[in-house]
């Protein structure tokens, strides 16, 4: 078996053999989260129907679920696909767009949470504040530092026996054990709308081809999206050419520059 001990190896074993990863996400980070699956390798499907959910968790590698446009059908769908990710042994991602903003956001990361994702990847604010803490962000935009929400990512990944992943200027990934930074990326990336979701899904891709390693799967995928958001950047005008550019980064990106330029540190 080959073995996957860096993001580089795992972006390569994601590319021989394409994981079917289920997206549930927003209607704005539809299209760009299929787009980044696509050019990182992965096969997106962005399934949300209630009655077809759970059935397609079953047959999918890997499942993301991500709350920033919600409804109560979406919800429905979203629970009966955590449970048939769960029951078939496959990982799952929640990503919690904004949910302290709402009692129904609120209500419904909370309900998610109870279903045991295998890894929850947010920004600052919505990491601080599914801690508990005071967040101050603004709807789905963070206004925290991500070293503001290393703490209360500590915490939560030993609640919820889960890999936490924090994103931001500089990430921060932990299991409640380990914990490492990620340097990388670049200031276009948070006025690009969705790159946080596409992230999410993204981190499904890697940890359906790593299932028996999720913290380094999580690392994987913040590290591909850390070089390739520094190589789109050097180009890039603005955020409309930055964000065509990051999708041929990805593509471009082969392991052996992933595993070069990578700059991951132990927290
Ligand atoms: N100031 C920044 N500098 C470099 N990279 C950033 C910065 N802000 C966000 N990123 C990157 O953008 C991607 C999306 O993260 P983030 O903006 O935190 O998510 P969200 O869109 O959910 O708020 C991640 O890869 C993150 O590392
Ligand atoms: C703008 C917006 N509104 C609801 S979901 C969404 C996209 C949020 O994307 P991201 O969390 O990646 O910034
Ligand atoms: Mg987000």
């Amino acid at each position: 078996m080959q073995t996957k001990t860096t993001p580089g190896a795992m972006l390569k074993a994601m590319r021989e053999k394409p994981p079917l990863v289920q997206c549930i996400t927003n209607y704005v980070a539809m299209n760009i989260a299929a787009n980044v699956l696509l050019a990182s390798g992965a096969s997106p499907a962005m399934v949300h129907a209630a009655e077809e959910a759970g059935e397609f968790a079953a047959i999918a590698s890997a499942l993301t679920i991500n709350i920033g446009t919600l409804s109560t059908q979406w919800i429905d769908g979203m629970q009966a696909a955590a449970k048939a990710a769960t029951s078939t042994g496959k990982p799952w991602v929640l990503d919690p767009v904004a949910h302290y903003a709402t009692a129904f956001r609120r209500n419904a990361v909370a309900e998610l949470l109870a279903l045991s994702p295998t890894i929850i990847r947010g920004n600052a604010s919505e990491i601080i504040a599914l801690a508990g803490g005071e967040s101050r962000g603004q709807g789905v935009d963070s206004r925290d530092p991500v070293e503001q929400a290393e703490g209360s990512a500590r915490w939560l990944a030993e609640r919820q026996r889960a890999v936490v992943a924090v994103t931001g200027a500089v990430d921060f990934v932990t299991d409640g054990e380990r914990a490492v930074r990620i340097e990388g990326g670049s200031v276009l990336m948070p006025q690009v709308t969705a790159l946080g979701c596409s992230l999410t899904c993204l981190v499904g891709a890697f940890a359906a081809t790593a299932p028996e390693d999720i913290f380094g799967a999580t690392v994987a995928a913040l590290s591909t999206f850390a070089i390739a958001g520094e190589e789109a950047a050097l180009g890039a005008a603005g955020p409309g050419s930055f964000s065509w550019r990051f999708l041929d980064a990805l593509a471009a990106l082969d392991a052996e520059t992933l595993d070069a330029r990578v700059r991951i540190s132990v927290a």
